[in-house]
């Protein structure tokens, strides 16, 4: 089977062509792949698909390195959006749509050329993120954990996400908090967990640590739910567009005041074309 190796702010994936109708991978292929040292080496898999809503050109799934799937992939989207205008299934100027699990999303380039992409009005109803334990939107929530408790933001980008601030983001124990809030029953379907570091109106620092896979060098839906978050704080001002700094790379993202939309902005490079028998 041929793939593109392909990544988002080293956010890494595998893109597979399934327009054809071939089944999705199985949860092994995509550990298999995945694997650093006895496979390719991703992130996440992405699988690109016929399209699911009138007028999208394709549709897109993601599935994490454990095989779960997910609702979103902001840098997987930006990846699958390079990938049809080098197919030659997308203009390479202009407008065009594909379909996430969570929706459908418009895609356009800035002046630089870099893809952007809608990702939608984030969803802060605890029900929609899922998280439970809480009936109505709240910031911070305040999660009991271990013997004391933790202080999140929350929401939902079309996969679940949550957000602790923090004074020095590189001494942080991303992991530790990651894991339990993962494996928390406030959080049913397990969460994204981001860290983020306010050092302007316009500018963040964030690492995440993604559900499925571990921390990354960038998370795309991880960067529109910290801005999300944080404009929602008043720490920043999301509709003037805010640079997210991650490990990987710089993305920017902006609130639209008339719609409410969040659109990301960001790199998707091709690395190499391979096989996989
Ligand atoms: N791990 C995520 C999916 C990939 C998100 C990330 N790679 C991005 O760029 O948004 C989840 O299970 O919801």
């Amino acid at each position: 089977m041929h793939f593109t190796k392909m990544h988002g702010a080293g956010n890494d994936f595998v893109v597979l062509d399934l327009r054809d109708g071939r089944p999705p991978p199985s949860a092994e292929m995509c550990a298999r792949l995945a694997d650093r040292h006895f496979g390719v080496g991703c992130d996440q898999l992405l699988t690109i698909e016929p399209p699911r809503t009138s007028g999208s050109v394709a549709a897109y799934r993601i599935w994490n390195a454990d095989g779960s799937s997910a609702g979103q992939c902001g840098n997987g989207a930006r990846c699958v959006a390079a990938w049809l205008v080098r197919a030659g299934a997308a203009p390479a100027a202009g407008e065009f749509v594909i379909d996430s699990p969570s929706g459908r999303h418009r895609v356009l380039r800035d002046d630089a050329g870099q893809f952007m992409i809608d990702m939608g009005i984030p969803r802060f109803a605890p029900a929609d993120i899922p998280l439970h334990g809480f009936s109505e939107p709240q910031d911070p929530y305040l999660v009991p954990l271990g013997e004391g408790q933790v202080a999140i933001g929350a929401v939902s980008m079309g996969n679940p996400h949550a957000l602790l601030e923090v004074e020095a983001l590189d001494d942080a124990d991303l992991a530790g908090i990651a894991v339990a809030l993962q494996r928390h029953p406030a959080f049913p379907e397990s969460v994204n967990v981001g860290m983020a570091q306010v050092l302007a109106p316009d500018h963040l620092r964030l690492r995440v640590y993604e559900r499925g896979v571990g921390e990354t060098l960038a998370c795309g839906s991880g960067a529109c739910a910290a801005v999300a978050i944080l404009d929602r704080r008043g720490r920043v001002q999301a509709t003037h567009g805010v640079r997210v700094s991650l490990p990987g790379g710089i993305l920017t993202v902006r609130r639209h005041a008339d719609d409410g939309h969040v659109w990301m902005a960001g790199p998707a490079v091709f690395v190499f074309e391979g096989a996989w028998s």
